[in-house]
């Protein structure tokens, strides 16, 4: 079963719970049976699933809880809090993190087909674009082929790389690497070392060898997210032999089954710090717990939405941002940020479900990469406007036949994609000025947004005017809508 498939089963077996006149003893544990089941097909291992059972029933206890108080919220809070769990499950001390400015040495190990070498490139695309000087290492003497792939990826990131086509040994290798680069100043080093088909005597080894030559600061384990039960075993095979300190999943894309690896995490003891979806260099998530349980049952979507507008917008900008956007000063500017953010996030009919109001005809499913494309071409052209123009809320003299003609040109586009851009705008900015018309910013966002019942009918009338009907159902409605808006005025 696939991670969507798992959240909407999830989902369904506490609506179910909560469509219950009386929530009784049975009715917890039906639904916890299904929640089980649904586990269980999505290949987390069985001892796990009987543990989280155990932990809600525990938490939840229905003789003891005083009449009155609300069961449906606690049985879905403890849901929630066990899922978190199971992800963090003994997650041992504090998460590593780089120190910026020091030689930062962290080197990666898996099996062969996991992905590391992809991920490798991901993590120090990832780390380039917030200042680090990253440089890659390949210790891969292994695989014929292993080190042009390196030297591809990395030059695809931007990255200095070393390697060897004559030295056979990867410790010596992956040694002399490090040092080159930690006297060039490069602040991380990532050290790819070769994998095998199965785990086997001498892989480890080797990975000790290296491990032992270079010093690692963190030893990332790459997992192929999609393997199934096989992944427990395989997480602690390799905890046991070497110090894993993170782990990063991998393949978790729209179809990856995924609930083997999220369960093998317990396995390492380590917590999981990415998540590849993809074999883009940018489709590289960074994993927060709360957050991906959240999407997982289908709650993520106006909460994204303001964690978007988090990740592009400076903090004590952010309430001036949505207050402009309630005032119905939604500019292209704004658009251009969403879209660079959108382009970080990963395959777009998966960041789809996430943002409120964007349409189908701009995200296809199935056709990511062609999305994908199409926003780039779109940040071209605005690319070719002025900063003037970016702030405009008024787009009237952007769309005059000269000036559409002037941008077609100036950005190497057809003037036909020049005004799709405009429609899309128009659209958008009529979906977020009537989302956020009205509703007071407060101006610290950490603050509870104060939440008026009336207001929100409203809005939310005005909500599901505007949003395409196929969006709206894939929020789940109306009904769903109501409780996404809640979760948003409750959040921040
Ligand atoms: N769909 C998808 N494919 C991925 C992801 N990460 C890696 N891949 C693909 O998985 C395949 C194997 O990736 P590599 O990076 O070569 O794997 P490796 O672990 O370095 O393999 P060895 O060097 O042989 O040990 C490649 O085709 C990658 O493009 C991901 O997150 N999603």
């Amino acid at each position: 079963m696939v991670l969507a498939e798992l959240g909407s089963k999830i989902s369904r077996a506490l609506q179910q719970m909560s469509n219950a006149t009386l929530i009784d003893e049975a009715v917890l544990n039906a639904c916890l049976k299904e929640i089980g089941n649904a586990l269980m097909q999505a290949d987390v291992k069985v001892d796990l699933v009987i543990g989280l059972r155990g932990n809600i029933k525990k938490r939840v206890n229905m003789e003891e809880m005083a009449a009155g108080l609300n069961k449906r919220k606690i049985i879905e809070k403890a849901v929630f809090d066990e899922l978190c769990g199971l992800l963090d499950a003994g997650t041992e001390g504090a998460k590593f993190s780089l120190k910026k400015g020091k030689p930062n040495v962290v080197m990666f190990v898996g099996l062969q087909g996991s992905g590391k070498t992809t991920t490798c490139t991901k993590y120090a695309y990832h780390y380039k674009k917030e200042g680090y000087k990253p440089a890659l290492v390949c210790a891969d003497t292994f695989r014929a082929g292993a080190f042009d792939q390196l030297k591809q990826n990395a030059t695809k990131a931007g990255c200095p790389f070393y390697g060897s086509y004559t030295v056979t040994d990867p410790a010596t290798i992956a040694k002399q690497g490090v040092d080159r680069f930690k006297e060039d100043g490069r602040d991380l080093v990532i050290v790819d070392t070769s994998g095998r088909h199965k785990q086997e005597a001498a892989l480890f080894e080797e990975m000790r060898e290296v491990s032992e030559a270079v010093r690692p600061d963190l030893i990332i384990f790459v997992m192929d997210g999609s393997i199934g039960q096989a992944a427990y075993d395989q997480a602690k095979a390799f905890k046991d032999m070497v110090e894993v300190g993170a782990v990063i999943l991998t393949k978790l894309d729209g179809h990856a089954k995924g609930g083997g690896a999220l369960s093998a995490v317990s396995a390492t003891k380590s917590p999981v710090i990415f998540i590849g979806t993809g074999e883009h260099i940018d489709e590289f998530e960074e994993f927060e717990t709360k957050r991906f349980v959240s999407r997982l049952l289908g709650k993520g979507d106006w909460e994204s939405f303001i964690n978007k507008i988090s990740d592009v917008i400076p903090e004590d900008k952010q309430p001036e941002l949505l207050e402009n956007i309630a005032k119905g000063q939604f500019s292209m500017r704004i658009l251009y940020d969403q879209f660079q953010n959108i382009l970080k996030m990963g395959p777009m009919s998966q960041v789809m479900s996430m943002i409120p109001g964007f349409s189908n005809a701009i995200f296809p499913k199935g056709h990511d990469k062609d999305s994908q494309s199409k926003i780039k071409r779109y940040m071209t052209i605005m690319d070719s406007m002025t900063a003037k123009e970016l702030d405009e809320t008024n787009i009237k003299e952007l769309s005059k036949p000269a000036r559409l003609e002037r941008l077609a040109r100036g950005s190497g586009r057809h003037k036909l994609e020049v005004e799709g851009l405009l429609e899309e705008y128009r659209r958008l900015s009529k979906v977020f000025s009537s989302a956020l018309k009205g509703m007071k910013i407060p101006k610290n966002m950490k603050g509870d947004m104060p939440v008026n019942p009336r207001k929100m009918q409203e809005q939310l009338q005005q909500m599901s005017k505007v949003l395409p009907s196929s969006v709206l159902k894939q929020i789940g409605g109306v009904n769903a809508l109501q409780g996404l808006m809640k979760t948003m005025g409750e959040k921040r």
